[in-house]
């Protein structure tokens, strides 16, 4: 038995069977190992989860136990995290790379009843009394864990008893939790709902032509999440799943060679180190789609990977967030054709609505027509459809600052601003908490950005604002390509740069800075908060 019936709605974990019984001997992941590459097939994936979903719920986790879910992207993740949703229970994802303080008051908050994680994890527990409440640990990966039932047990157990039969979620508890990266103040813990996560990944499906006969190189964790239920090969590459932008691009080449991968993930920061350091002569002939979220993804950066790859493959951006993805999605034959002018991040996704409404301080609870911004101005982006989730996990205030009704429906406020031309394409103009507010008027951060970075000898640049609420000074903080200064000269030429531009007129002051700090999941979203403070202390 499954955990699907026919009557029954489908879910992830049931995908996942159901891929099983269509091509047991196919590989559903390939897992770098102490030899070479590992392979599981997906009839010994399906076999691990349904044994592991029966040890989990003889130990006591079941519908509705929330599980901290601490296993790097090793094959037990992919049967713990099947697992967990088989038994209905509900996985609390928090990344590590966002610092222990932070997974500590993120653990905190969701107050999970189970802790599942590698030995690391658990040591880390110990240690920083995480989850002092939980009452079942589960040892996870290849070193055994004192105290805790290891995955392997539950799986024998699981096996004894038999095919896993079904069990109900309880009515209104969420499929997951799924903390952000806190790029803008404290994560926060996104209730996932099993239909949210199905209508992403059959988005994600439909958007890029995946499934079965795909070799999926996934250097992103959520993004590997869905391989298996969408019937595509996953691979793992070797690298510090916590640490993207260290990742060794002559190893992810060998990856996407060895096992022919055809669609790849990976943060703009990721893409940066393929194109740039893949090893000379690279070709990358099976690599059809290469998808980037996260930040923005420069332009130059997506041309140096299609470089690599046969004609007619593309870079795809999709737009969105922890709380509601995909949003929106380019590709990059359209996106290279467009005028350079900026981040275009594409259309809405069909089922999804964005609306750009003018900036509001505080909870709006209603989308009203007077909302919207004019045509081609830039506005808040409110988004609606199955993807939007539908709350945030214990924080009542965060849920209602960025949910609202949209024609009686439930919409979410992505902290975003962007505007949409013409032809319904949106422009990301960055984030609302970014924008500074000069005594002439609001400076949005990426168009104003994106101005000054077209100076050859620059790699990126952060508006950031010094000074009082609402009279701040403007401040371009500059980071140059290896090889460049800021000198006198350049100064001179990008001051000619801003001058040029509407949107950046104002901006006269700069500072170099030797690396631009960055958000530790992506390491890709420049830290604009940590560059406003120290900008503050290099003019003071
Ligand atoms: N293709 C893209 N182009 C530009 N920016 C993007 C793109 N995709 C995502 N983003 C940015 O990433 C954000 C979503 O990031 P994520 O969900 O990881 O949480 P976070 O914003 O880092 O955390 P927090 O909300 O806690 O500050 C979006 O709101 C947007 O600002």
């Amino acid at each position: 038995m499954t955990a699907t019936s026919p009557q029954a709605p489908p879910t992830l974990d049931g995908l996942l069977a159901e891929h099983a019984a269509a091509r047991p001997g196919a590989d559903a992941l390939v897992l770098p190992g102490p030899l070479g590459f590992r392979r599981v097939t997906f009839a010994a994936l399906e076999r691990r989860v349904d044994a592991a979903a029966g040890g989990l719920l003889a130990a006591g986790v079941g519908p509705g136990t929330r599980t901290a879910l601490l296993v790097p992207p090793v094959a037990d993740f992919f049967v713990l995290a099947y697992a967990l949703l088989r038994v209905r229970a509900v996985p609390v994802v928090v990344d590590p790379g966002i610092g222990l303080d932070r997974v500590r008051a993120c653990l905190g908050e969701a107050a999970p009843e189970a802790f599942v994680g590698v030995a690391k994890a658990h040591l880390a527990r110990r240690v920083l009394r995480w989850c002092p409440d939980a009452w079942v640990a589960v040892g996870a990966g290849p070193v055994p864990v004192p105290g805790a039932l290891s995955l392997r047990r539950l799986e024998r157990e699981g096996a004894r008893r038999g095919p896993f039969a079904p069990v109900a979620r309880p009515t209104g508890t969420p499929a997951a939790i799924l903390f952000t990266s806190g790029s803008t103040g404290p994560p926060k813990g996104v209730e996932h709902h099993e239909d949210g996560l199905l209508a992403q990944a059959g988005l994600v499906r439909d958007l890029y032509g995946l499934g079965p006969g795909d070799v999926s190189l996934a250097t992103f964790p959520p993004f590997a999440l869905f391989g298996p239920a969408l019937g595509m090969t996953t691979v793992v590459p070797r690298m510090d799943p916590t640490k993207p932008a260290k990742v060794v691009p002559a190893r992810l080449v060998r990856a996407a060679r060895r096992t022919g991968a055809t669609v790849m993930f990976g943060s703009p920061a990721v893409l940066d180190r393929l194109g740039r350091g893949a090893p000379a002569g690279t070709r990358l002939p099976t690599l059809r789609q290469v998808i980037s979220a996260g930040a923005p993804v420069p332009r130059d950066v997506q041309r140096r990977v299609l470089a690599l790859l046969d004609p007619g493959a593309q870079v795809h951006t999709p737009y969105g967030a922890t709380e509601a993805l995909p949003v929106a999605s380019v590709g990059s034959d359209e996106l290279l054709d467009l005028p350079d002018d900026g981040i275009c991040v594409g259309r809405p996704v069909p089922g999804v609505d964005v609306a750009l409404v003018r900036p509001t301080d505080g909870p709006i609870e209603e989308l009203t027509p007077d909302r919207h911004v004019a045509p081609g101005e830039v506005g808040e982006v409110v988004v609606r459809g199955p993807v939007v989730s539908p709350a945030y996990a214990d924080r009542p205030a965060a849920t209602a600052a960025a949910k609202l009704r949209w024609d009686g429906s439930l919409a979410h406020r992505m902290g975003d601003l962007a505007s949409a031309d013409a032809a319904g394409r949106l422009w990301f103009a960055g984030r609302v908490s970014h924008v500074v507010h000069t005594a002439g008027g609001p400076l949005h951060s990426v168009p104003c950005e994106e101005v000054l970075n077209r100076h050859p000898a620059v790699r990126r640049t952060a508006l950031v604002g010094v000074g009082p609420d609402g009279d701040r000074r403007p401040v371009a903080v500059v980071e140059m390509l290896p090889g460049h200064r800021l000198t006198p000269v350049v100064a001179d030429e990008l001051r000619a740069l801003a001058a040029d531009d509407a949107r950046t007129r104002s901006i006269t002051t700069l500072l170099e800075h030797p690396g631009l700090p960055v958000d530790p999941r992506h390491n890709s979203k420049i830290d604009r908060e940590a560059l406003g403070r120290w900008a503050a202390g290099e003019l003071a």
